[in-house]
């Protein structure tokens, strides 16, 4: 079993930047070009993280099984995880269940603990966190109670339209899977979530995936992020 997140070493050198325009304010995106000889191979004596990034809608859960299946992550969703606590009837429950139907980020001292959990009682070493950090405050809480920085972090870029679009027709039962807090979420995305995107590709950690097209092709773009690692 998993315990204490040793500190991790820093995966890639090759980087190019691009500029654009994001919320009225211009963003420098520092996409990182890997190659098999820059990934270091994980070591079972400390856990290799990655975030999985992307609006709502932008298929994060659903590459993340495909990840999975082909290199034997272990899948943590941020979002599978509050609402689990939801449906266990915690005391946490319904602040839970309020915050989400608003399209809100729930506290990250609360989500932090969850995933720490997760991390802890699996027996893998390598794990895909999606849907997390959303926000800055979500990073930094995760840096001091884990005490390290993911490894690799993906992000799935999508147009909102197509995000609409996909979470509209998601039909999973969802309780914030509506238009109006779709809305909510897309705005709150904006505000909170690209410092975070911002944040990892400075530090050269984010690989940058265009998130139209299928499944399958979007997947053989993740591949070779992962391809170095063995199953
Ligand atoms: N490439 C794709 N093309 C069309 N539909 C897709 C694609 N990828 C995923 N979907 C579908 O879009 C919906 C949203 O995908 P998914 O749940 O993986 O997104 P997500 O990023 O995890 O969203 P959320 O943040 O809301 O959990 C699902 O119904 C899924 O089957
Ligand atoms: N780090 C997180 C992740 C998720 N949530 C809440 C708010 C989201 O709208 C909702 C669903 O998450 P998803 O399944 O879309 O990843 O869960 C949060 O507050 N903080
Ligand atoms: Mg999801």
């Amino acid at each position: 079993m998993w315990r204490r997140v040793a500190s991790v070493s820093h995966l890639f050198s090759h980087s190019k930047s691009t500029k654009f325009n994001q919320g009225g304010s211009t963003f420098k995106i520092w996409e990182t070009i890997t190659s098999e000889s820059e990934i270091p191979t994980p070591s079972k004596g400390s856990p290799f993280i990655t975030f999985v990034l992307g609006g709502p809608g932008s298929g994060k859960g659903t590459q993340c099984a495909k990840i999975v299946e082909a290199f034997g992550f272990t899948h943590i969703s941020a979002g599978d995880l509050l609402r689990r606590e939801i449906a266990s009837g915690s005391a946490y429950g319904s602040v839970i269940l309020s915050t989400i139907r608003e399209g809100k980020i729930v506290p990250s001292q609360v989500t932090v603990q969850l995933i720490q959990k997760e991390m802890e009682s699996s027996d893998n070493y390598k794990f895909l966190i999606d849907g997390f950090p959303r926000s800055e405050e979500n990073r930094k809480a995760f840096e001091q109670t884990i005490g390290t920085e993911p490894d690799v972090v993906l992000f799935f870029d999508c147009p909102e339209q197509e995000m609409v679009k996909r979470v509209l027709n998601r039909n999973q039962g969802r309780v914030d899977d509506n238009i109006d807090t779709i809305k909510k979420r897309l705005e709150i995305f904006d505000e909170l979530n690209w410092p975070v995107i911002n944040y990892y590709s400075q530090r050269g950690k984010l690989h940058k995936i265009n998130a139209v097209g299928t499944v399958d092709e979007i997947f053989e773009k993740v591949r070779p992020i992962f391809a170095p690692l063995s199953k």
